[in-house]
């Protein structure tokens, strides 16, 4: 499949994605009941291993190439003071993240995942979406395709992270246009403000959605008009892999309003997709409620970077060698229950 260059190319591409290996779920399901453990007796990682066999079309599956994408964007809307830090951290983390210096390099590796770096069009932040919509449809659609071509097509699992100083705005307006609620039920601390910013970006949230009545009846319009570079690149990312049956596990709260946009755009999705951990951005749980994710990891991160989701690659991984690798009752001469 070619990469999209509208909007509405990539929602019919989207909607015609096929679902997962139906004959494969049943083959895994049926191993699931011969191994050797009670039944039900390895929680969730029975039904992730279950889920992850039916998306990669193989009854017994294994994890040999994961990769993790990191994309990068600036967003206009920094300027209005709503981030602890200044914009010019988003270039400087990017090339932390080249001198393998960022927590991600260190999860990344440990994981034994391929991780790459994506800055896109970092020296043109986005418009401050206060003002009208942050990106025209040639922007967000160069930026879905910078997602869309960065997956491999042949990894076997995908986490997609972010860095964008500001993006925590974004992603609150975004989920906003998506879900509604008031303003405030979106917006967090973020890197850390107080109070008082808080405050403010519950504002700039509010002024932002007047400013784009575009965006609150069409999902993908609240990626283009509310979100940024990177939002919109993960969500090009995550849709590469839905139709490609890769399996995906969301990051925190950013990760998850971009990809909140496909789900609003056409159900189902995300159902290739896991939650990796809740982050301590209030608003993360909200989201993940509503598209009914439980977070794999609990940890208090807030980091981004798809921290929590590189983690929780080591979840994946132990359900997978369980499940692949275990003996059954028969194969161990163990009497059933
Ligand atoms: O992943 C999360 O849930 C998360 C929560 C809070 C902050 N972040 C990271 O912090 C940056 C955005 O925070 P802010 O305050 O600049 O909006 C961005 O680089 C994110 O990767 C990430
Ligand atoms: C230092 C720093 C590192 C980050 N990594 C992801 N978001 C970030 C935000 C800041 C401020």
């Amino acid at each position: 499949m070619t990469t999209p260059t509208t909007l509405a190319e990539f929602h019919t591409a989207l909607a015609g994605a096929t679902g997962p290996d139906e004959a494969a779920r049943a083959g895994a399901q049926e191993r699931n009941g011969q191994l050797t453990k009670p039944p039900g007796a390895l929680g969730r990682l029975e039904d992730l291993a279950i889920w992850y066999a039916a998306w990669r079309g193989d009854a017994r599956p294994r994890i040999n190439s994961p990769q993790v994408l990191i994309f990068a964007g600036n967003h206009g809307v920094a300027s209005r003071g709503v981030s602890a830090f200044p914009p010019e951290v988003t270039v400087q983390m990017v090339a932390n993240f080249a001198h393998g210096g960022a927590a991600i390099n260190q999860l990344s590796a440990l994981a034994g995942a391929k991780m790459s770096v994506h800055p896109i069009d970092l020296e043109t932040p986005t418009a401050d979406f206060t003002q009208g919509p942050a990106m025209s449809e040639a922007e967000v659609m160069a930026a879905i395709a910078v997602g869309w071509e960065a997956v491999d097509p042949d990894a076997d699992l995908l986490v997609v992270g972010e860095m964008g100083i500001g993006n925590t705005t974004s992603a609150a307006a975004v989920a906003h246009a998506l879900l509604s609620g008031e303003p405030s039920d979106w917006t967090g601390r973020g890197t850390g403000v107080d109070d008082a910013g808080i405050a403010l970006k519950t504002q700039v949230v509010s002024d932002g959605l007047k400013a784009n009545p575009g965006a609150a009846n069409d999902p993908l319009q609240a990626l283009r008009c509310l979100g940024g570079r990177e939002l919109a690149a993960m969500a090009g990312a995550i849709a590469r892999a839905r139709l490609r049956h890769i399996p995906v596990i969301l990051d925190g709260f950013i990760c998850t309003a971009a990809a909140a946009t496909l789900e609003s755009a056409v159900p189902g999705a995300l159902d290739h997709a896991v939650a990796g951990h809740g982050s301590a951005e209030q608003a993360h749980r909200r989201l993940l409620e509503h598209l009914d994710k439980e977070p794999l990891l609990q940890l208090g991160l807030r980091l981004g970077e798809g921290s929590g989701a590189a983690l929780a690659i080591q979840i994946l991984r132990g359900a997978i060698a369980c499940h692949s690798d275990m003996a059954t009752f028969a194969e161990a001469g163990v009497a059933g229950g």
